[in-house]
Protein backbone atom coordinates (compact mmCIF):
# COMPACT_ATOMS: atom_id res chain seq x y z
CA UNK A 1 0.00 0.00 0.00
CA UNK A 2 1.17 3.23 -1.18
CA UNK A 3 -1.21 5.65 -0.53
CA UNK A 4 -4.24 5.91 2.22
CA UNK A 5 -7.11 8.56 2.73
CA UNK A 6 -8.24 8.62 6.27
CA UNK A 7 -12.05 10.01 6.34
CA UNK A 8 -12.85 10.88 9.99
CA UNK A 9 -9.81 12.01 12.24
CA UNK A 10 -10.41 11.30 15.80
CA UNK A 11 -8.69 9.02 17.67
CA UNK A 12 -9.23 5.91 15.85
CA UNK A 13 -8.42 7.57 12.03
CA UNK A 14 -5.81 9.40 13.56
CA UNK A 15 -3.90 6.24 15.42
CA UNK A 16 -4.39 4.26 11.72
CA UNK A 17 -2.86 7.42 10.34
CA UNK A 18 -0.05 7.67 12.62
CA UNK A 19 0.70 3.98 11.72
CA UNK A 20 0.68 4.09 8.60
CA UNK A 21 2.94 7.22 8.15
CA UNK A 22 5.29 5.86 10.28
CA UNK A 23 5.65 2.79 7.55
CA UNK A 24 5.99 5.39 4.85
CA UNK A 25 2.64 5.53 3.37
CA UNK A 26 1.25 8.63 2.01
CA UNK A 27 -1.70 9.49 3.93
CA UNK A 28 -3.91 12.06 2.88
CA UNK A 29 -6.34 12.85 6.10
CA UNK A 30 -10.53 14.47 5.94
CA UNK A 31 -12.89 15.32 8.83
CA UNK A 32 -16.03 17.00 8.68
CA UNK A 33 -14.55 19.15 10.74
CA UNK A 34 -10.91 20.74 9.26
CA UNK A 35 -9.64 21.70 12.39
CA UNK A 36 -9.62 18.05 13.43
CA UNK A 37 -7.86 17.07 9.94
CA UNK A 38 -5.88 19.96 10.63
CA UNK A 39 -4.59 18.61 13.64
CA UNK A 40 -3.79 14.88 12.89
CA UNK A 41 -1.39 16.56 9.70
CA UNK A 42 0.48 18.72 12.55
CA UNK A 43 0.73 15.37 14.54
CA UNK A 44 2.43 13.98 11.73
CA UNK A 45 -0.35 12.07 10.39
CA UNK A 46 -0.52 12.98 6.73
CA UNK A 47 -1.79 15.58 4.53
CA UNK A 48 -5.09 17.42 5.09
CA UNK A 49 -4.85 17.86 1.22
CA UNK A 50 -6.80 16.15 -1.13
CA UNK A 51 -5.45 13.11 -2.60
CA UNK A 52 -4.48 13.68 -6.98
CA UNK A 53 -5.91 10.52 -7.91
CA UNK A 54 -7.32 7.20 -6.27
CA UNK A 55 -5.96 6.15 -3.23
CA UNK A 56 -5.65 2.61 -2.51
CA UNK A 57 -7.29 2.36 0.54
CA UNK A 58 -9.79 4.78 2.01
CA UNK A 59 -10.17 4.03 5.78
CA UNK A 60 -13.40 5.16 7.19
CA UNK A 61 -13.39 6.04 11.28
CA UNK A 62 -16.41 8.42 11.40
CA UNK A 63 -19.33 7.50 14.31
CA UNK A 64 -21.33 4.57 13.79
CA UNK A 65 -24.13 6.43 12.68
CA UNK A 66 -22.36 8.26 9.45
CA UNK A 67 -20.20 5.17 8.37
CA UNK A 68 -22.51 4.18 5.50
CA UNK A 69 -22.87 7.62 4.54
CA UNK A 70 -19.71 8.69 4.17
CA UNK A 71 -18.54 5.17 2.85
CA UNK A 72 -21.34 5.67 0.10
CA UNK A 73 -19.89 9.04 -0.97
CA UNK A 74 -16.07 7.72 -1.40
CA UNK A 75 -17.50 5.16 -3.39
CA UNK A 76 -19.57 7.44 -5.74
CA UNK A 77 -16.49 9.66 -6.46
CA UNK A 78 -13.95 6.98 -6.58
CA UNK A 79 -11.79 7.64 -3.82
CA UNK A 80 -10.03 4.06 -3.51
CA UNK A 81 -9.65 0.86 -4.95
CA UNK A 82 -10.76 -0.83 -1.57
CA UNK A 83 -12.65 0.59 1.70
CA UNK A 84 -13.41 -0.16 5.62
CA UNK A 85 -14.59 1.43 8.06
CA UNK A 86 -13.99 1.07 11.55
CA UNK A 87 -16.95 1.13 13.75
CA UNK A 88 -17.63 -0.54 16.80
CA UNK A 89 -20.82 -2.44 15.36
CA UNK A 90 -20.60 -4.42 12.25
CA UNK A 91 -23.86 -5.44 11.15
CA UNK A 92 -25.92 -2.05 10.58
CA UNK A 93 -23.06 -0.10 8.87
CA UNK A 94 -23.02 -3.03 6.27
CA UNK A 95 -27.51 -3.42 5.86
CA UNK A 96 -26.93 0.23 5.65
CA UNK A 97 -25.00 0.65 3.00
CA UNK A 98 -26.43 -1.86 1.23
CA UNK A 99 -29.80 -0.36 1.14
CA UNK A 100 -27.90 2.77 -0.25
CA UNK A 101 -28.39 0.66 -3.50
CA UNK A 102 -24.57 0.72 -4.44
CA UNK A 103 -23.47 -1.72 -7.21
CA UNK A 104 -21.88 -4.97 -6.62
CA UNK A 105 -18.84 -4.14 -7.42
CA UNK A 106 -18.72 -1.30 -4.80
CA UNK A 107 -20.05 -3.51 -2.04
CA UNK A 108 -17.42 -5.99 -2.99
CA UNK A 109 -14.90 -3.52 -2.28
CA UNK A 110 -15.41 -2.85 0.74
CA UNK A 111 -15.13 -4.54 4.13
CA UNK A 112 -16.31 -3.89 7.20
CA UNK A 113 -13.86 -4.16 10.28
CA UNK A 114 -13.25 -3.27 14.17
CA UNK A 115 -10.29 -2.81 15.97
CA UNK A 116 -10.70 -3.89 19.95
CA UNK A 117 -8.40 -1.17 21.21
CA UNK A 118 -9.26 2.34 22.13
CA UNK A 119 -10.00 4.91 25.03
CA UNK A 120 -11.93 6.80 26.76
CA UNK A 121 -10.93 9.67 25.21
CA UNK A 122 -11.60 11.43 21.65
CA UNK A 123 -10.29 13.50 19.35
CA UNK A 124 -6.73 13.44 17.15
CA UNK A 125 -4.80 14.92 19.97
CA UNK A 126 -5.49 11.13 22.19
CA UNK A 127 -3.88 9.34 18.77
CA UNK A 128 -0.96 7.28 18.99
CA UNK A 129 0.64 5.20 16.42
CA UNK A 130 1.20 1.94 18.60
CA UNK A 131 -2.70 1.88 19.96
CA UNK A 132 -3.55 -1.38 18.14
CA UNK A 133 -0.55 -3.14 18.77
CA UNK A 134 -1.19 -6.94 19.52
CA UNK A 135 -4.60 -6.03 19.97
CA UNK A 136 -7.18 -8.03 18.15
CA UNK A 137 -8.53 -6.60 15.06
CA UNK A 138 -12.00 -8.58 13.30
CA UNK A 139 -12.37 -7.96 9.50
CA UNK A 140 -16.08 -9.45 8.50
CA UNK A 141 -15.50 -10.13 4.70
CA UNK A 142 -18.55 -10.72 2.60
CA UNK A 143 -18.74 -13.87 0.33
CA UNK A 144 -17.91 -10.97 -2.80
CA UNK A 145 -15.20 -9.38 -1.12
CA UNK A 146 -12.53 -8.95 -3.07
CA UNK A 147 -8.91 -10.57 -2.22
CA UNK A 148 -7.23 -7.48 -3.16
CA UNK A 149 -9.56 -5.24 -0.81
CA UNK A 150 -9.10 -7.99 2.16
CA UNK A 151 -5.00 -7.91 1.18
CA UNK A 152 -4.84 -4.35 1.64
CA UNK A 153 -7.50 -4.41 5.16
CA UNK A 154 -4.44 -7.28 6.86
CA UNK A 155 -1.89 -4.75 5.06
CA UNK A 156 -3.18 -1.80 6.80
CA UNK A 157 -3.29 -4.47 10.23
CA UNK A 158 -0.11 -5.52 10.09
CA UNK A 159 1.44 -2.19 9.87
CA UNK A 160 -0.61 -0.94 12.80
CA UNK A 161 0.68 -4.35 14.51
CA UNK A 162 -2.74 -5.53 15.66
CA UNK A 163 -3.77 -9.04 15.04
CA UNK A 164 -6.53 -10.04 12.62
CA UNK A 165 -9.67 -12.18 13.32
CA UNK A 166 -12.21 -12.88 10.51
CA UNK A 167 -15.75 -13.21 11.99
CA UNK A 168 -19.18 -13.10 10.79
CA UNK A 169 -20.79 -9.26 10.83
CA UNK A 170 -23.39 -10.37 13.46
CA UNK A 171 -21.50 -12.89 15.10
CA UNK A 172 -19.06 -9.98 16.03
CA UNK A 173 -22.08 -7.66 17.56
CA UNK A 174 -23.05 -10.49 20.11
CA UNK A 175 -19.61 -10.72 21.07
CA UNK A 176 -19.15 -7.21 21.28
CA UNK A 177 -22.05 -6.73 23.84
CA UNK A 178 -20.25 -8.99 25.85
CA UNK A 179 -16.92 -8.05 26.23
CA UNK A 180 -17.55 -3.92 25.25
CA UNK A 181 -21.11 -2.64 24.95
CA UNK A 182 -22.46 -4.56 28.45
CA UNK A 183 -19.28 -3.94 30.40
CA UNK A 184 -19.56 0.10 29.41
CA UNK A 185 -23.18 0.31 30.57
CA UNK A 186 -22.22 -1.21 33.70
CA UNK A 187 -18.80 0.91 34.39
CA UNK A 188 -21.49 4.05 34.09
CA UNK A 189 -24.08 2.32 35.90
CA UNK A 190 -21.02 2.38 39.13
CA UNK A 191 -20.02 5.62 38.14
CA UNK A 192 -23.45 6.80 38.36
CA UNK A 193 -23.93 6.33 42.29
CA UNK A 194 -21.14 8.64 42.33
CA UNK A 195 -22.84 11.96 40.62
CA UNK A 196 -24.36 12.75 43.92
CA UNK A 197 -22.37 11.39 46.59
CA UNK A 198 -20.93 12.56 49.93
CA UNK A 199 -17.43 14.37 49.23
CA UNK A 200 -16.16 12.32 51.93
CA UNK A 201 -16.90 9.26 50.21
CA UNK A 202 -15.47 10.43 47.04
CA UNK A 203 -12.33 11.50 48.21
CA UNK A 204 -11.53 8.22 49.13
CA UNK A 205 -11.51 6.65 46.24
CA UNK A 206 -9.01 3.57 44.87
CA UNK A 207 -7.14 2.03 42.19
CA UNK A 208 -10.68 -0.74 42.65
CA UNK A 209 -13.29 1.99 41.37
CA UNK A 210 -10.88 3.90 39.14
CA UNK A 211 -10.64 0.69 37.14
CA UNK A 212 -14.18 -0.44 37.01
CA UNK A 213 -15.41 3.35 36.21
CA UNK A 214 -12.54 4.49 33.55
CA UNK A 215 -14.68 3.70 30.59
CA UNK A 216 -17.07 5.97 31.54
CA UNK A 217 -15.24 8.90 30.81
CA UNK A 218 -15.86 8.20 27.43
CA UNK A 219 -18.30 9.98 24.86
CA UNK A 220 -21.48 9.82 25.21
CA UNK A 221 -22.75 10.75 21.83
CA UNK A 222 -20.43 8.46 20.34
CA UNK A 223 -21.98 5.84 22.89
CA UNK A 224 -25.57 6.26 21.86
CA UNK A 225 -24.59 5.76 18.97
CA UNK A 226 -22.71 2.32 19.24
CA UNK A 227 -25.30 1.01 21.16
CA UNK A 228 -28.26 2.07 18.78
CA UNK A 229 -26.74 -0.15 16.39
CA UNK A 230 -26.55 -3.26 18.72
CA UNK A 231 -29.49 -2.74 21.42
CA UNK A 232 -30.74 -6.48 21.82
CA UNK A 233 -27.47 -8.53 22.45
CA UNK A 234 -26.93 -6.02 25.07
CA UNK A 235 -30.50 -5.86 26.60
CA UNK A 236 -30.34 -9.24 27.04
CA UNK A 237 -27.17 -9.59 28.79
CA UNK A 238 -27.62 -6.40 31.26
CA UNK A 239 -31.15 -8.21 31.60
CA UNK A 240 -28.80 -11.52 32.80
CA UNK A 241 -27.20 -9.30 35.06
CA UNK A 242 -29.61 -7.41 36.84
CA UNK A 243 -30.63 -11.57 37.66
CA UNK A 244 -27.40 -11.79 39.48
CA UNK A 245 -28.18 -8.14 40.98
CA UNK A 246 -31.51 -9.63 42.31
CA UNK A 247 -29.99 -13.14 43.58
CA UNK A 248 -26.70 -11.01 45.05
CA UNK A 249 -29.38 -9.01 46.93
CA UNK A 250 -31.15 -11.52 48.49
CA UNK A 251 -27.29 -12.95 49.62
CA UNK A 252 -26.97 -10.23 51.34
CA UNK A 253 -30.36 -9.42 52.96
CA UNK A 254 -29.90 -12.79 54.10
CA UNK A 255 -26.80 -12.25 55.94
CA UNK A 256 -27.97 -9.44 57.62
CA UNK A 257 -31.03 -12.20 59.78
CA UNK A 258 -31.00 -13.05 62.95
CA UNK A 259 -31.20 -16.80 61.84
CA UNK A 260 -28.09 -18.25 61.86
CA UNK A 261 -29.69 -20.33 58.59
CA UNK A 262 -30.10 -17.61 56.45
CA UNK A 263 -26.89 -15.89 57.11
CA UNK A 264 -25.00 -19.18 56.27
CA UNK A 265 -26.99 -19.17 53.15
CA UNK A 266 -26.40 -15.91 52.25
CA UNK A 267 -22.46 -16.18 52.98
CA UNK A 268 -23.06 -19.31 50.24
CA UNK A 269 -24.52 -17.09 47.56
CA UNK A 270 -21.78 -14.48 47.93
CA UNK A 271 -19.18 -17.20 47.59
CA UNK A 272 -20.75 -18.01 44.42
CA UNK A 273 -20.75 -14.73 42.97
CA UNK A 274 -17.16 -14.17 44.15
CA UNK A 275 -16.19 -17.84 42.37
CA UNK A 276 -18.15 -17.17 39.32
CA UNK A 277 -16.09 -13.40 39.12
CA UNK A 278 -12.64 -15.20 39.88
CA UNK A 279 -13.92 -18.00 36.97
CA UNK A 280 -14.75 -15.12 34.34
CA UNK A 281 -11.82 -13.10 35.28
CA UNK A 282 -8.91 -15.80 34.16
CA UNK A 283 -10.28 -16.22 31.40
CA UNK A 284 -9.67 -12.42 30.20
CA UNK A 285 -6.51 -12.68 27.73
CA UNK A 286 -3.21 -11.48 28.37
CA UNK A 287 -0.78 -9.02 27.08
CA UNK A 288 -0.85 -9.67 22.99
CA UNK A 289 -3.92 -11.40 23.70
CA UNK A 290 -1.48 -14.36 25.09
CA UNK A 291 -3.11 -16.62 27.35
CA UNK A 292 -3.72 -14.97 30.17
CA UNK A 293 -0.60 -14.42 32.49
CA UNK A 294 -0.73 -13.94 36.34
CA UNK A 295 1.75 -10.93 37.15
CA UNK A 296 2.60 -10.34 40.41
CA UNK A 297 3.24 -6.73 41.90
CA UNK A 298 6.81 -5.19 43.29
CA UNK A 299 4.66 -1.41 44.61
CA UNK A 300 7.19 1.24 45.08
CA UNK A 301 6.60 4.63 47.29
CA UNK A 302 7.59 7.48 45.27
CA UNK A 303 7.60 11.12 46.08
CA UNK A 304 5.55 12.75 43.17
CA UNK A 305 8.42 14.33 41.52
CA UNK A 306 9.74 14.38 37.85
CA UNK A 307 11.85 11.66 36.79
CA UNK A 308 11.22 8.95 39.71
CA UNK A 309 9.78 6.43 37.18
CA UNK A 310 12.26 6.90 34.97
CA UNK A 311 14.82 5.94 37.37
CA UNK A 312 12.58 2.96 38.53
CA UNK A 313 12.51 1.19 35.17
CA UNK A 314 15.98 1.70 34.43
CA UNK A 315 16.78 0.49 37.70
CA UNK A 316 14.41 -2.64 36.97
CA UNK A 317 16.21 -2.89 33.37
CA UNK A 318 19.68 -3.05 34.94
CA UNK A 319 18.37 -5.75 37.36
CA UNK A 320 16.91 -7.78 33.81
CA UNK A 321 13.66 -7.48 34.90
CA UNK A 322 10.53 -7.29 32.43
CA UNK A 323 7.99 -4.44 34.03
CA UNK A 324 4.39 -6.32 32.23
CA UNK A 325 2.05 -3.47 33.60
CA UNK A 326 2.31 -0.70 35.85
CA UNK A 327 -0.25 1.39 38.06
CA UNK A 328 0.30 4.28 39.57
CA UNK A 329 -2.21 5.00 42.86
CA UNK A 330 -1.60 9.09 43.92
CA UNK A 331 -1.91 9.27 47.61
CA UNK A 332 -4.52 12.10 48.77
CA UNK A 333 -3.62 15.09 49.82
CA UNK A 334 -0.07 14.32 49.69
CA UNK A 335 2.74 14.55 47.53
CA UNK A 336 3.53 10.68 47.13
CA UNK A 337 2.17 7.75 45.46
CA UNK A 338 2.47 4.12 44.91
CA UNK A 339 3.91 2.60 41.74
CA UNK A 340 2.41 -1.02 41.19
CA UNK A 341 5.08 -2.90 38.93
CA UNK A 342 3.11 -6.02 37.43
CA UNK A 343 6.40 -9.33 36.59
CA UNK A 344 6.29 -12.46 36.33
CA UNK A 345 6.13 -14.03 39.52
CA UNK A 346 9.65 -15.32 39.37
CA UNK A 347 11.19 -12.17 39.24
CA UNK A 348 9.68 -10.85 42.46
CA UNK A 349 12.67 -11.65 44.64
CA UNK A 350 15.22 -10.58 41.82
CA UNK A 351 13.42 -6.39 41.43
CA UNK A 352 12.65 -6.48 44.94
CA UNK A 353 16.16 -7.03 45.86
CA UNK A 354 17.55 -4.88 43.02
CA UNK A 355 15.25 -1.71 44.22
CA UNK A 356 16.06 -1.83 47.93
CA UNK A 357 19.59 -1.68 46.87
CA UNK A 358 19.19 1.09 44.62
CA UNK A 359 17.36 2.94 47.77
CA UNK A 360 13.62 2.82 46.37
CA UNK A 361 11.21 1.71 49.30
CA UNK A 362 9.11 -1.16 48.78
CA UNK A 363 5.62 -1.41 50.51
CA UNK A 364 3.94 -5.28 50.75
N1 LIG B 1 -13.07 5.10 20.79
C1 LIG B 1 -12.83 3.80 20.80
O1 LIG B 1 -12.40 3.26 21.83
C2 LIG B 1 -13.08 3.02 19.53
C3 LIG B 1 -12.43 1.79 19.38
C4 LIG B 1 -12.62 1.07 18.19
C5 LIG B 1 -13.45 1.58 17.19
N2 LIG B 1 -14.07 2.77 17.38
C6 LIG B 1 -14.90 3.28 16.27
O2 LIG B 1 -14.08 4.20 15.55
C7 LIG B 1 -14.89 5.23 14.99
C8 LIG B 1 -14.32 6.59 15.39
O3 LIG B 1 -14.29 6.69 16.79
P1 LIG B 1 -13.27 7.66 17.54
O4 LIG B 1 -13.18 7.15 18.94
O5 LIG B 1 -12.07 7.86 16.72
O6 LIG B 1 -14.14 9.01 17.58
P2 LIG B 1 -13.65 10.53 17.61
O7 LIG B 1 -14.80 11.33 18.11
O8 LIG B 1 -12.34 10.65 18.29
O9 LIG B 1 -13.46 10.85 16.06
C9 LIG B 1 -14.49 10.85 15.11
C10 LIG B 1 -14.13 11.88 14.05
O10 LIG B 1 -15.06 11.75 12.96
C11 LIG B 1 -15.39 13.05 12.53
N3 LIG B 1 -16.67 12.97 11.83
C12 LIG B 1 -17.90 12.80 12.37
N4 LIG B 1 -18.82 12.71 11.38
C13 LIG B 1 -18.14 12.81 10.21
C14 LIG B 1 -18.54 12.79 8.86
N5 LIG B 1 -19.82 12.60 8.51
N6 LIG B 1 -17.59 12.94 7.89
C15 LIG B 1 -16.28 13.12 8.25
N7 LIG B 1 -15.85 13.16 9.52
C16 LIG B 1 -16.77 12.99 10.49
C17 LIG B 1 -15.40 13.90 13.79
O11 LIG B 1 -15.23 15.28 13.49
C18 LIG B 1 -14.21 13.32 14.55
O12 LIG B 1 -13.00 13.98 14.23
C19 LIG B 1 -16.32 4.99 15.50
O13 LIG B 1 -17.06 4.36 14.49
C20 LIG B 1 -16.13 4.06 16.68
O14 LIG B 1 -17.24 3.21 16.86
C21 LIG B 1 -13.88 3.52 18.50
O1 LIG C 1 -10.26 0.83 26.41
C1 LIG C 1 -11.22 1.56 26.20
O2 LIG C 1 -11.25 2.71 26.57
C2 LIG C 1 -12.35 1.03 25.40
O3 LIG C 1 -13.45 1.21 25.78
C3 LIG C 1 -12.05 0.38 24.14
C4 LIG C 1 -13.14 -0.45 23.51
C5 LIG C 1 -13.47 -1.64 24.42
O4 LIG C 1 -14.60 -1.74 24.88
O5 LIG C 1 -12.57 -2.45 24.63
C6 LIG C 1 -14.34 0.39 23.26
C7 LIG C 1 -15.01 0.39 22.12
C8 LIG C 1 -14.41 -0.10 20.90
O6 LIG C 1 -15.29 -0.44 19.94
C9 LIG C 1 -13.30 -1.00 21.10
C10 LIG C 1 -12.60 -0.98 22.25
Amino acid sequence: MRTALVIGTGLIGTSAALALASRGVRVHLADHDPEQARTAAALGAGTDTEPAGTVDLAVVAVPPAHVAATLAGAMRRGAARGYIDVASVKGGPRRDLEALGLDAAALASYIGTHPMSGREKSGPLAATADLFEGRPWVLTPGRDTDTEVLNLALELIAFCRAVPVVMDADAHDRAVALVSHMPHLVSNLVAARLEHAEESAVRLCGQGIRDVTRIAASEPAMWIDILSANPGPVADLLSDVAADLDETVRALRALQSADEDKRLGGAGGIQEVLRRGNAGQTRVPGKHGAAPTSYESVIVLIDDQPGQLARIFADAGRAGVNIEDVRIEHATGQQAGLVQLMVVPQSVPVLTAALRERGWAIRQ
